[in-house]
């Protein structure tokens, strides 16, 4: 019995001589081939640098060049047989069959890969010699007019997770109309295949499963990951985001189903940041879940069991890491994603120092945050040192920014970070953190407990305080009530209010109530987006302020340099790379971010910013250096448009 698994990860080389006798023979023997999958661009490949994937080829040119003709005996369906070869149709029940294709992309199977897939779009002449004859109707469509169609129709459905699975299905039947789709649309598409759509598509994972978009590896794969990672039909993978779905937004645990949220960072990886997409890799860790509910739901896709924790689940953590590490190199990006604190914090510290790691809630965050606060600058002057921050919430996202703040004003005014945490207050679910609760605090929050009385209710907090800049990490929607804002708004003639919690259901409050109740003094931004609201006459626009403005540069930076390590003052390049991007007449609106429309442009030049930080820092490893990194990461990016077929 043979294994031609390994066949699956050959891309541009072609077939290797022994994979082609192997294959011979096993067709021959009618031994079990487990599956083939043959994307093999033959002959010359126009593949640069990070740019794009396999490129299809015609099966003339792919015989002539493969000599895969020793492949085709008479019989087999690539011949165009129709002999039952293999015994599958005739196969009762009980007997085995081998579930094996040999596809070159080209006719009907050419139509359902959606790396390669056109749709309408393929020419006459690919018509011709992609024996696609007979199954497209006779109209050729231009891609843009694809583009225009499939908006039209996405915005027919009233039901965000109708437009959600409708994109999803477009992802899985034309990769890159969906690109384009996104990257031109970014704006009206960003809700639906991310926050907060994603979200409800999580909690309903289960039942709108079609097929699987990334890797699922549970308890069951213990000892197996290597195994399979080596089953996923790509070997060039740049970065992978990982999730064990235990804390999805705001949404608490949703067990294995979170594999919504690694699908959805990975297609902005790729619109935002220009990543090709067969170089990103989704991963669910399902260690099970402590969802009653979800444990009770007959559609639960996920291992029905408690989550398993301690040793067990750092064995399987490691495995993991230490498989990605080995068939990928040193140099592919993990991010965490979306796990609970009490496991998040110890994975960055123990894989930062071995692996190229980024945790998107406590870096990304961190990040995006201290961008909108150095942008925030011009709107109300002075400087971070100048304020008082307060959050409510003190875990990933609330302890992480809290951090970045205090790096930047050390760093700004040549203080001890210790004493720069001095002008920053969080609040948890017990209330303020202070020192009388020292001991009792997660190692996180430690650093945050000052000097102070006990104060149990936000609002009391706030009058205590007396924070200029109130930021929502919480998780939890509706707490910043009338009081809190009113509090913030008699405090200061601009307070600068973010509510980061997503999705919206999760949000601190809404865009109308931060306007409403501060008098349309607030300078507001929100993790998931919210309309302009119209108060008294006046247009306000909320900005976003939500990692996907960082992570996706800041990963093509690290890629695009080579860089082996995350180091803190990448964060605060990205951070001063995304507030240089604002401009006076998105100032002039009261935004602390650029619009998503430009995001491309951003990526560019926050990726190129990261890389130079990793060439100063001695961590990058490309070498020379190019000269003009803005450049370098633009001609890295992903192009959506439709190649050329011979
Ligand atoms: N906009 C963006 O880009 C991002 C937004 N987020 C959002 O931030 C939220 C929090 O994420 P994360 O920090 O990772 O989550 P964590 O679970 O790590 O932290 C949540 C924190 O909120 C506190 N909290 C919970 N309920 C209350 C309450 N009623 N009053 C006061 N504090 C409360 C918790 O307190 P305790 O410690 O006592 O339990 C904890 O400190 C999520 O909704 C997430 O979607 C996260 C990352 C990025
Ligand atoms: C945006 C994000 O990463 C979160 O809400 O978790
Ligand atoms: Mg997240």
């Amino acid at each position: 019995m043979m294994s031609l698994n390994h066949t699956s990860f050959l891309n541009n080389s072609g077939f290797c001589g022994s994979c082609k006798k192997s294959l011979l023979f096993s067709r021959l023997q009618r031994s079990p081939v487990s599956h083939v999958r043959i994307a093999a661009a033959l002959g010359s490949s126009s593949n640069k640098g990070t740019g794009d994937r396999n490129v299809s080829f015609s099966v003339e040119a792919a015989v002539k060049n493969m000599a895969a003709v020793e492949l085709v005996d008479s019989e087999s369906a690539v011949a165009g047989g129709v002999k039952d070869v293999y015994g599958e149709d005739t196969a009762t029940e009980d007997q085995l069959v081998t579930p094996w294709a040999v596809s070159i992309a080209s006719g009907y199977s050419l139509l359902r890969d959606p790396h390669h897939n056109k749709g309408l779009a393929f020419s006459e002449k690919e018509r011709d010699s992609h024996y696609l004859r007979g199954l497209l109707p006779p109209t050729v469509v231009p891609q843009d007019l694809q583009v225009k169609k499939m908006m039209h129709n996405i915005r027919q459905y009233q039901v965000p997770l109708q437009k959600y699975m409708a994109m999803m299905d477009l992802q899985e039947m034309n990769e890159r109309l969906f690109y384009k789709l996104l990257i031109e649309n970014v704006e009206e598409l960003l809700p639906v295949v991310y926050t907060p759509t994603v979200g409800e598509a999580c909690q309903k994972y289960g039942s709108i499963f079609r097929r699987p978009q990334g890797l699922f590896i549970s308890l069951k794969e213990k000892g197996k990951i290597l195994e399979v990672l080596k089953n996923w039909p790509e070997r060039n993978i740049q970065v992978i985001v990982v999730t064990d779905g235990e804390r999805i937004l705001g949404l608490g645990d949703l067990g294995c189903q979170g594999m919504g949220i690694p699908v959805g960072k990975l297609s902005l990886y790729t619109a935002l940041g220009g990543v090709r997409p067969s170089a990103c890799l989704p991963v669910t860790i399902d260690v099970g879940t402590n969802n009653e509910k979800l444990l009770k739901d007959e559609f639960y896709i996920g291992l029905r069991q408690k989550r398993a924790t301690g040793q067990e689940y750092a064995e399987l953590l490691h495995e993991f890491m230490s498989a990605v590490k080995q068939i990928y190199g040193e140099k592919v990006l993990v991010q965490f994603e979306d796990f609970a604190n009490h496991n998040a914090f110890d994975l960055l510290a123990k894989y930062g120092t071995t692996h190229l790691v980024f945790n998107d809630d406590i870096q990304g965050t961190a990040s995006v945050v201290l961008a909108g606060l150095i942008a925030a600058q011009k709107l109300v002057g002075g400087t971070l040192a100048d304020h008082r921050f307060l959050f409510l919430g003190a875990g990933e996202a609330g302890t992480g920014i809290a951090e970045l703040i205090a790096l930047e004003m050390s760093k700004q005014t040549n203080v001890p970070v210790d004493d720069a945490r001095k002008n920053i207050w969080l609040v948890d679910s017990k209330g303020l953190i202070v020192s009388s609760r020292k001991e009792s605090l997660q190692h996180f929050k430690k650093p945050w407990a000052h000097e102070h009385e006990p104060i149990r209710d936000l609002v009391d907090a706030v009058k205590a305080i007396k924070p200029t800049v109130l930021i929502g990490t919480s998780g939890v929607g509706k707490t910043f009530t009338k009081e809190v804002v009113e509090a913030m708004a008699s405090l200061n003639e601009k307070p600068i209010i973010l509510a980061l919690s997503n999705p919206t259901s999760q949000s601190e409050c809404t865009a109308e109530e931060a306007y409403t109740w501060s008098q349309g003094r607030a300078i507001f931004a929100s993790g998931s987006p919210f309309r302009p609201v119209e108060y008294e006459g006046k247009v306000f626009v909320p900005g976003q302020a939500n990692n996907a403005y960082i992570f996706p540069g800041f990963g093509l930076g690290l890629i695009m340099s080579g860089a082996i390590r995350v180091h803190d003052d990448m964060l605060l390049a990205a951070s001063e790379a995304l507030a240089a991007q604002v401009t006076q007449e998105n100032f002039n609106k009261g935004l602390l971010y650029p619009p998503f429309a430009n995001i491309r442009k951003i990526s560019a030049h926050i990726a190129a910013d990261v890389a130079a930080k990793a060439y100063e820092l001695g961590l990058a490893t490309r070498l020379p250096q190019p000269d003009d990194l803005v450049k370098y990461a633009e001609s890295c990016m992903y192009s959506p448009a439709y190649r050329n077929y011979r």
